[in-house]
């Protein structure tokens, strides 16, 4: 008799398709990290479904909405210009999904600062993330800086979170220091945010530029 694996469960063909079983695991009352990672990596990239939400900007990586899984996640494609970069980073205690959907990202994980004044922090490893890829990280993992290491290719990854958040911190390197900063999405299911809404976030807080940039 042929039995159905389980990972044969956990395929997406097409991104709506991966969409659509996010959905139904998020509408169950327990949701398992490795069969989440699983189902994300099994979704072989295609650029022509992606196309329309990945828009770049010239000097920073642009976060684009796709999907806010019925309040549970939200998922979003990111666009990672040459060497563009994420500052040292926590997700808010969310869980956090990134794969690769173009080219290569570097990732560096750090260990949460100590009390303050601690000094330089604490680098615990990096690695290439490579196509179809998808790493996970949350913040008893610890924290992270994410880049593009090429300077001749962009990237492009799809992030899922849950749940959503909309501000975290991030952390200077030498210091150790924290600071909270909002996030904003540069475009959301295809349409460009409105300039007015989008510069809001950014001059209502002037301390926390409104994300990751180095
Ligand atoms: N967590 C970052 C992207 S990354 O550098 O992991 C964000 O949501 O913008
Ligand atoms: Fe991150």
């Amino acid at each position: 008799m042929d039995l159905p694996v389980q990972t044969e469960l956990c395929k997406a063909q097409t991104l709506d398709e991966l969409i659509e079983v996010l959905h139904r695991l998020f509408a169950e009352d327990k949701v398992s990290v490795a069969e989440i990672q699983t189902l994300m990596e099994s979704y072989e990239s295609n650029p022509e479904e992606w196309t329309k939400f990945a828009q770049f900007d010239q000097f920073r990586y642009t976060r684009n909405l796709v999907d806010k899984g019925n309040e549970k996640f939200n998922l979003m494609i990111l666009c990672w210009g040459e060497g563009h970069g994420s500052s040292i980073h926590d997700h808010t205690d969310s869980h956090c999904f990134m794969k690769i959907l173009q080219g290569n990202l570097k990732e560096t994980l750090f260990e949460w600062p100590g009390k303050k004044g601690a000094g330089a922090m604490v680098k615990k490893s990096e690695r290439v993330l490579r196509e179809n890829q998808c790493a996970y990280i949350n913040d008893s993992i610890g924290l992270h800086r994410v880049e593009n290491p090429s300077h001749t290719e962009t990237a492009v990854s799809l992030h899922l979170y849950s749940p959503p958040f909309e501000s975290c911190h991030t952390f200077d390197q030498r210091t150790g220091h924290k600071q909270k900063v909002q996030m904003t999405f540069y475009s959301q299911f295809g349409e460009r945010t409105p300039y007015l809404q989008f510069r809001k976030r950014t001059t209502e807080k002037p301390k926390g530029y409104w994300f990751l940039y180095f």
